[in-house]
């Protein structure tokens, strides 16, 4: 089996005695993107914080593959705003030289700003400028906490697309946090929702039929999600299992609703 950059088994992490990530399983190669999902306070800060290894772990098992390198993009940039600081200077700080910013930029689309000022770039060039910064590490995970905050839906889309391409270009492999599920849905490879524990997990077109996922957004939620991945000759019950066999059309699509 190819190495993992990051593997937990049964990680528990504790606060105040109460498990806020319970008995977590992960494991992310080169070439993955796993997306965790799951209602607020589920624990998905934490558990990426122990990846990270800014958070230590109660109990189970964390290890990362030797010299591994992580890129972090967290969900805002806070600067001080009465520091004038431009993008180029921004990216320098991060100690890696002018070449590998400049490249870095390019990547991320948003070399055109290098002497712009960060606190007048908007919600999606910021989001682009912290994944230039984490890119410019060259890692070999990167690790996204909630990318696509404050960016327009266009805007999301290519910014999914865009990491999509940066894992191919890099063979890294990504994590990252999204609350977007039709997004997720639409743009991840595989999907772990979570509630403390790991409710279910897998790819997007399966896991919007499994009973937990149902359970933890609710069947509204899942049905709209169904949409997105039309390829099934198949209906689900409650309990996710298979309950009659319509068959496909001329392209391969459903010729159903899902109940
Ligand atoms: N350092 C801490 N000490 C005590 N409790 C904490 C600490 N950090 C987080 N928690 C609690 O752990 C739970 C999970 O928090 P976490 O931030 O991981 O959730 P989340 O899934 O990322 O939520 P959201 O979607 O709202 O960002 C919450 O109840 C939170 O209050």
């Amino acid at each position: 089996m190819t190495e993992a950059l990051v593997e937990l088994r049964r990680v528990t992490i504790n606060f105040d005695n109460r498990p806020v990530v319970d008995q977590v399983d992960l494991r992310v190669q080169r070439g993955d993107i796993i997306t965790i999902i799951g209602p607020n306070g589920a624990g998905k800060t934490t558990l990426i914080k122990a990846v990270l290894g800014i958070q230590p772990i109660s109990d189970g098992a964390l290890t990362m593959a030797q010299g591994l390198t992580i890129g972090y993009v967290p969900q805002h940039l806070t600067l001080e705003s009465t520091l004038p600081l431009s993008v180029k200077r921004f990216m320098l700080l991060s100690g890696r030289s002018h070449q590998e910013c400049r490249e870095a930029l390019a990547k991320t689309g948003v070399d055109h700003l290098l002497d712009a000022s960060v606190h007048h770039l908007s919600g999606g060039e910021k989001q682009r400028l912290l994944l230039a910064r984490a890119l410019a590490r060259r890692p070999d995970l990167l690790v996204l906490d909630e990318p696509a905050q404050g960016v327009d839906i266009n805007g999301q889309a290519a910014l999914y697309d865009l990491i999509r391409n940066l894992r191919d270009d890099l063979n890294c492999g990504v994590i990252m946090i999204s609350h977007d599920l039709h997004l997720v849905m639409a743009a991840t490879d595989k999907v772990i929702c979570l509630n403390q524990h790991v409710c279910c997990s897998g790819y997007p077109a399966d896991i919007s039929h499994d009973p937990a996922f149902i359970e933890t957004f609710g069947r509204p939620v899942a049905e709209s999600l169904a949409v997105y991945h039309h390829r099934h000759n198949h209906s689900h019950d409650l309990h996710g299992d298979v309950v009659s066999g319509d068959h496909d059309d001329a392209h391969g699509e459903c010729s159903h609703a899902h109940h």
